[in-house]
């Protein structure tokens, strides 16, 4: 039987309104609205996700990989175009996103579960093993502007791990933590992956991981789709091109 779409996105646009650059000087004293630009960074994607599929993204350097995760996790929201997830919830798990610097890791815990759509009994139900997974010792009780990169990616990776998603966007965080964290990481993301229900759409640099744990890549360049398909296929078109 054909599995359901836990993901549609069709005809995607995503724009962002930066400044010009101009002296200090000259912004300070004639900032008008024309003196901003419009720089488009996803430009009509239009892919579908099956439910239980890992899809990989692959795209070089500013191809509009991260504005997308954002978009389907509902960071960002589209110029144009729509975003489907047929009611299914979902999870970011991405490095410097969605933490408050003045709270504790605890209390952070709390707060993202909230913000994924738990409710504070179904958090609090998973604390104990959230914080075991992350193993920061007395660290999860200080603001978390006191954790390094590595520290604060362990946080964010045991949060959207232990709470189980229907939908878990992971934006390269298989290559950060130490390698013990990362070797932990790793395979729990593959337990998770194998949960058949679970829909996962990675964001990665590393062709390796994504043959390894993908069954199916989309390749964005410059913004738009370049190509979709069976992973082996789509990643030797990508590394060639990249070469
Ligand atoms: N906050 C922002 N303001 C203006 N432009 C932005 C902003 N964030 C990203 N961009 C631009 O949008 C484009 C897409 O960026 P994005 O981070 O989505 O790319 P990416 O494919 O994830 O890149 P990388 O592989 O380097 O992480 C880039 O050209 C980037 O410069």
């Amino acid at each position: 039987m054909e599995r359901e779409n836990a993901i549609d996105v069709k005809d995607l646009h995503i724009s962002y309104k930066c400044l010009k650059s101009f002296s200090i000087k000259r912004s300070l004293l004639q900032l008008k609205k024309t003196d901003t630009e419009v720089f488009e960074a996803v430009k009509g994607v239009s892919f579908s996700v099956k439910k239980g599929e890992i899809l990989g993204i692959v795209g070089k350097n500013g191809s509009g990989k991260s504005t997308m995760l954002k978009a389907i996790a509902g960071i960002f929201s589209p110029d144009e175009g729509s975003i489907d997830l047929h009611g299914n919830s979902v999870s970011l798990l991405s490095i410097g996103v969605g933490f408050q610097k003045k709270l504790t890791g605890r209390e952070n815990i709390l707060l993202s579960g909230l913000l994924l759509g738990f409710s504070e009994e179904q958090v609090r139900a998973k604390m104990d093993e959230i914080i075991n997974f992350a193993g920061l010792g007395k660290f999860i009780d200080m603001p978390v502007k006191t954790y390094s990169s590595g520290m604060y990616s362990k946080l964010a990776f045991s949060i959207t791990a232990i709470l189980e998603a229907d939908i878990m966007l992971i934006d390269e965080v298989l290559s950060v933590g130490d390698a013990k964290f990362k070797k932990k990481s790793y395979n729990k993301m593959k337990e998770l992956i194998s949960n058949e229900d679970r829909t996962v759409v990675i964001v990665s640099h590393s062709s390796q991981q994504l043959q390894e744990l993908c069954t199916s890549i989309l390749w964005l360049h410059e913004g738009e789709l370049r190509m979709q398909g069976e992973t082996k296929k789509v990643l030797e078109a990508y590394e060639e091109f990249m070469s």
